[in-house]
């Protein structure tokens, strides 16, 4: 193991750690010797709410958060320097293979600054539209944010976004460009556009590289001169919002807390304003970048709290914490988030159905974004039908759910939720009102039942350098958006803005953009109520049989080319069997594509003559293994990864 001294920003003495397990343990009771409570603890009462600071980088993805939260993190001496401690905070297996933040963290580090010492509380964000979610709540426990920019790309749509989520917030935003060390940085045309778009003046800008470290340590002064210490009074009964959860399999569930006024402490019995519930506190502290014990958490302070919560109702984000004998006023909460993405998902087989439902309560504990609700399907059996916020949120979800759950799942193709004015009185009747939502191509009201269906609409930002313009323009069409702004932002960007059906966006406009534009275009998009809209259901039929878990609505205009991709699409998916499958696509009884998957019949061991009982063995288990991951729908061994896949290009 190798160990490294550094100077200890908060007690001003040699301190050793190690280069993957943070601080030593054996060492753990000489740190902060001056600041720490008889048991070795952290005291927190030596921070006073004018001597804390709670803030958020925010910005579009991969402009550098994680990294400078990384550089903010070792210049206070939090994390070491050594290479294990790359990006800190992206600490899911799904970030670190996907190189993406999709879950906002929380760090405290602490900072000298003019012969006091501060509790700095950060908060990592994700940059992606998908889990914008995350950035807003995170907003509610801050007073101000970094607002980061990449130097080489500039102003990019999601920068947009969260500048307004900060700006509404009522924060305080302290500009940063970064990658100022990258040879094609223009960081005097990302300074101007950020000036153009949202009135900083020169004096406001910070200029570093996060990666190398150049001039992060002002960062640190500017937090605590620009951004206003929390509203908090320590002499009010304790009044805490709780912000984020995660499931711990001992303990239940680590709540994540901003603490709005007095004290709590272990043995607190503390009550949920949206539960009633009663809790004896077990354990609270601060993550310091992992889970750190203290005695008390003070008001202003940002850290978790363990108090035996052991469900999903229980552990409600946005809920309001107090102490049992003292009720408090509840705090306003959040804005529950809308789902724009639904999909069915549902065990492999039946019997795991249970196992599948505590690992899904398990992950929205930690995801609150995602809305459950029970569903069946005739193929499929009992599942759920789960709201995201988009496509990447859906993937990253299941993955989550087989890495972190063990729960391996069919999530069947992901549709919009339109709606459908009716005119059949047995319909209305049936469902007691003359507007329906459908969130599955299953409830797909006939035509001749509807005066009109309705489809949801967003109001896209598209970036872009002006020579990608064209191309965007014909995109845009081909996906039926209209354009309703146009802003040149510098000398050869522009700010597009276009209503587009949420529908020609959701699987694959993105990535469409990104390769017309050689990746310089940036998207992102907010809802736009819903707008009539002439929607048909497409069916598939796999030997003759409807697979209602494979149809999709689309447009009419756009039911050919989408129903001819979607059965060849199926054919790469679906594996030769015993027999042949004829893969159709439908619209009305009509057929419109129809595809032929040969008949294949794979014998493991036909090339294994004779003796080896364990070669054998081997074979057949990896087949056994291949077939674990089918389901089995009529007589079709259809793939589990078939019903997103087929949707993606
Ligand atoms: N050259 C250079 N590269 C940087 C700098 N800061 C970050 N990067 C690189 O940019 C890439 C993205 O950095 P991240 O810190 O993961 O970005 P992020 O904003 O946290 O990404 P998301 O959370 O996915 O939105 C990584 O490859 C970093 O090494 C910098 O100052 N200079």
């Amino acid at each position: 193991m190798m160990w490294k001294r550094f100077l200890c920003p908060l007690c001003q003495r040699i301190r050793i750690i190690t280069h993957n397990v943070g601080y030593l343990a054996p060492f753990a009771s000489r740190r902060h010797a001056s600041s720490k409570s008889s048991d070795g603890q952290i005291d927190m009462s030596q921070f006073p709410v004018e001597n804390i600071r709670n803030f958020s980088i925010i910005a579009h993805v991969d402009h550098g958060k994680s990294t400078l939260a990384d550089r903010l993190l070792e210049l206070t001496g939090t994390i070491s320097q050594e290479a294990s401690n790359k990006q800190v905070l992206d600490k899911l297996q799904v970030e670190r293979e996907r190189g993406i933040t999709v879950k906002a963290q929380t760090a405290s580090m602490f900072h000298q600054y003019q012969g006091k010492t501060y509790l700095l509380n950060l908060i990592d964000t994700p940059g992606h539209v998908d889990f914008n979610y995350e950035v807003s709540r995170s907003l509610a426990a801050c007073q101000g944010v970094l607002l980061l920019v990449d130097a080489n790309q500039g102003v990019q749509a999601q920068t947009v976004a969260n500048f307004y989520l900060a700006f509404e917030s009522e924060l305080a935003i302290i500009p940063v460009i970064n990658k100022i060390d990258l040879k094609q940085a223009d960081v005097e045309s990302t300074e101007e556009q950020m000036r153009r778009l949202f009135d900083f003046k020169e004096e406001d800008f910070f200029k570093i590289s996060a990666k190398l470290g150049l001039n992060c340590r002002e960062i640190l002064d500017a937090v605590i001169q620009r951004i206003p210490p929390p509203k908090s009074d320590p002499n009010q009964p304790w009044k805490a919002l709780l912000f984020d959860s995660t499931y711990n399999h001992y303990r239940g569930a680590v709540t994540s807390v901003a603490v709005v006024d007095g004290r709590v402490r272990q043995g607190d019995r503390i009550s949920s304003a949206h539960t009633q519930k009663t809790y004896e506190v077990q354990e609270v502290g601060i993550m310091s970048p992992d889970h750190q014990a203290t005695q008390e958490l003070h008001a202003g302070q940002v850290g978790y709290l363990i108090a035996g919560m052991k469900s999903i109702q229980e552990a409600r984000i946005g809920d309001t914490l107090h102490l049992s004998n003292s009720p408090v006023e509840p705090l306003p909460g959040f804005k529950p988030a809308k789902p724009m993405v639904f999909g069915g998902i549902f065990p492999m087989d039946q019997s795991e159905y249970r196992d599948l439902k505590v690992a899904v309560d398990r992950l929205t504990l930690n995801d609150s974004s995602v809305t459950v609700a029970k569903d069946s399907s005739p193929a499929l059996g009992l599942g759920f039908r789960l709201g995201f916020l988009g496509l990447l949120h859906m993937e990253v979800f299941n993955q989550r759910l087989e890495q972190e759950y063990n729960a391996t799942a069919i999530v069947t193709t992901p549709s919009v939720p339109c709606k459908a004015r009716l005119s059949s009185d047995k319909l209305i009747k049936q469902y007691k009102t003359e507007e329906i939502t459908i969130f599955s191509p299953a409830e797909f009201p006939e035509r001749r039942d509807v005066t009109e269906y309705l489809e949801p609409m967003v109001l896209g930002t598209i970036i872009t350098p002006d020579v990608h313009l064209n191309r965007i323009f014909s995109l845009c069409e081909a996906k039926r958006g209209e354009q309703v702004d146009f802003t040149y932002i510098d000398t050869s960007r522009v700010l597009l803005k276009y209503k587009l059906p949420l529908n020609e966006i959701v699987v694959d406009f993105y990535d469409q953009l990104k390769s017309i534009t050689s990746g310089y275009a940036s998207f992102d998009y907010e809802d736009h109520s819903y707008e009539p809209a002439e929607l048909v259901k497409l069916d598939v039929l796999l030997n003759g049989q409807a697979i209602s878990e494979l149809s999709t609505i689309v447009h009419k205009d756009k039911a050919y080319p989408v129903g001819k991709a979607l059965a060849s699409k199926l054919k790469n998916v679906i594996p030769r069997q015993l027999y042949e499958v004829i893969i159709q696509a439908a619209l009305g009884g009509r057929v419109i594509a129809r595809e032929t998957v040969k008949a294949y019949k794979k014998n493991v061991l036909a090339k294994c003559y004779g003796g080896d009982i364990s070669r054998k063995m081997k074979l057949l288990k990896r087949q056994a293994e291949g077939k674990k991951r089918m389901k089995k729908i009529g007589n079709v061994d259809v793939p589990k990864d078939a019903f997103i896949s087929v949707l993606k290009r």
